[in-house]
């Protein structure tokens, strides 16, 4: 089976967050992502890390404003120093995590707007050689129109093509089942297609973004594909958990013990 991080920006949330992890160690997990980790100390998180023998999978630079509605800034020619910013802001919680890649996150614009297309190529070329030189990846995601309208990167064949057009070996593919879903379906022969530049995977049920086997696909299929594929990479469960987190653990014991 792959192996899972959980999602503790969508898991656990019975918790306050630093004792999330805790509690995603004791439900069995041996990883964690999250959407954001600027609101705490890197050490804190380190801290957390060691203590519950957790590796940090994944998580995002800073997006801009959330709460103000940003969700990125590579996209915006007018915020090109802010994002570049935002790599400086992310270098203290890469180094003291360890997490192996982060996603760049594209941004409210269009892809019809060539000013857009061209901030975001660059910031994609300026995001990949921060991540070199710490070691690192970089991955960007497609997500789909329903839970994210306007954002700029939603179509898996244009992100692919950009990963092609810049050609870095550090920058990769975030395949998140449940946006493939919901924006291409094809699921199956997207991730057969797409493995060479996968470097992380998210799961979730489709449509209610919660717990995997609960939703229109067979998710337990898709992770034996992942492993058929030769899949090394982790697979974020970013799902909302239809009531308690760890009584919805049942399809994760059932992947566990097979
Ligand atoms: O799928 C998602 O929503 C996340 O992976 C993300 O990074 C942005 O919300
Ligand atoms: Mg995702």
């Amino acid at each position: 089976m792959p192996r899972f991080a959980a999602n503790l920006s969508m898991m656990f949330t019975e918790h306050p967050f630093l004792d999330r992890f805790a509690a995603a160690a004791d439900a069995g997990f041996t990883a964690v992502e999250y959407l954001f980790p600027y609101e705490h100390e890197p050490q804190a998180l380190a801290d957390r890390l060691n203590r519950h023998g957790l590796t940090q999978a994944l998580f995002n630079l800073p997006p801009g404003d959330w709460a103000g509605g940003d969700r990125g800034t590579a996209s915006l020619p007018e915020r090109a120093a802010e994002f570049r910013a935002s790599l400086e802001t992310a270098r203290p919680f890469i180094e003291a995590t360890g997490v192996p890649r982060v996603h760049m996150m594209a941004g409210m614009a269009s892809r019809a707007d060539a000013r857009a297309v061209a901030a975001y190529e660059t910031a994609l070329a300026q995001a990949a050689d921060f991540a070199a030189g710490l070691g690192i990846g970089i991955v960007i995601e497609p997500i789909n129109g329903r839970d994210m309208p306007g954002y700029f990167l939603n179509d898996f064949d244009w992100a692919a093509g950009v990963i092609g057009r810049l050609d870095r070996p550090n920058l990769r593919l975030q395949f998140d089942i449940y946006h493939r879903q919901i924006l291409h379906g094809d699921v199956t022969k997207a991730l057969e297609a797409l493995m060479p530049i996968t470097a992380h995977v998210q799961v979730a049920s489709v449509p209610l973004r919660q717990e995997p086997g609960t939703g229109e696909l067979n998710d337990a299929r898709l992770f034996a594909l992942l492993d058929s594929l030769g899949y090394q990479g982790f697979v974020g469960c970013e799902y909302r958990p239809a009531g308690e987190t760890v009584a919805g653990l049942g399809w994760f014991k059932a992947a566990a013990g097979s």
